[in-house]
């Protein structure tokens, strides 16, 4: 093989069939703790496909996006992209996976207070080293989308908190990320904005995204295309 050919790292791990993001028995427990949030959890989530992750309060919804999204470091088991381990990656190469394949939706939005609803919206062009002003557009159209009607201009300080929230999902959408995770997107939300917020998602994973929404709504996960229930024993049985 030509050694400029040659890749300097092959991630290629044989076990994923074709799902665009996958968790093989992975395990975490906070500081090292005893307490375990996952033990042993695989899941895998496909290109075009919503999924929803349920369970009682505490049992390891969110923090399994954050370890799914390559927020926190795993204990054990591994986290594919596209049939690539990625977990593993240095943190500088997680940090550019996040940024450029991935969008989050926290459970509080998350807006910077600092900056205008615009603004925070393409927060994700400067992440991934683009203008702004070329992500303006698809902003735009995500805003209207979504009903919000409210001048770019204002600062999350003056916005409501389902505004917020709406925004969070367009600022998550508007890089076209391959991954959309969300964290009880409708959580604040009248049932005509939840309804608009889930009408983007599906909108998003028809575009060809695996998109993985928390939530606690019955209605939501019966609406997914694969519903992966999670119960307390699960995340802390040694
Ligand atoms: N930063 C942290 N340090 C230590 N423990 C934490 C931390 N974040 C969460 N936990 C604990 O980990 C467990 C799982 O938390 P997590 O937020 O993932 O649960 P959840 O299922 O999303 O809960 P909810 O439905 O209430 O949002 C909980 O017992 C929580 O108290």
């Amino acid at each position: 093989m030509n050694p400029s050919t040659t890749p300097v790292r092959s991630y290629r791990n044989p076990t994923t069939n074709g799902a665009r993001l996958a968790a093989h028995a992975v395990s975490f427990a906070y500081g090292g703790g005893s307490a375990r949030v996952a033990h042993d959890w695989s899941a895998e989530f496909r290109a075009g496909e919503v999924s929803a992750i349920t369970g009682p309060s505490g049992c390891g919804k969110s923090t399994r996006l954050y370890l799914l999204a390559l927020m926190l470091g795993l204990d054990g088991g591994i986290v594919e992209l596209d049939g690539h381990r990625v977990d593993d990656l240095p943190d500088a190469e997680r940090a550019r996976l996040r940024a450029t394949r991935f969008g989050f939706v926290f459970q509080d939005a998350a807006l910077d207070s600092t900056r205008s609803v615009m603004d925070n919206v393409l927060e994700a062009a400067l992440y991934r080293g683009q203008d702004p002003a070329d992500l303006r557009p698809r902003a735009e159209t995500l805003l209207a989308q979504m009903g919000v009607d409210i001048p770019v201009d204002r600062r999350p300080g003056q916005i409501s908190g389902g505004q917020a929230q709406r925004i969070a999902v367009c600022r998550a959408l508007v890089g076209a990320p391959d991954v959309v995770f969300a964290d009880e997107p409708t959580g604040n939300l009248d049932p005509g904005s939840a309804a608009a917020v889930l009408g983007m998602l599906r909108e998003h994973a028809d575009s060809g995204a695996a998109v993985v929404i928390v939530t606690h709504d019955p209605d939501i996960a019966s609406w997914a295309d694969q519903h992966l229930p999670l119960t307390s024993h699960q995340s802390l049985s040694a």
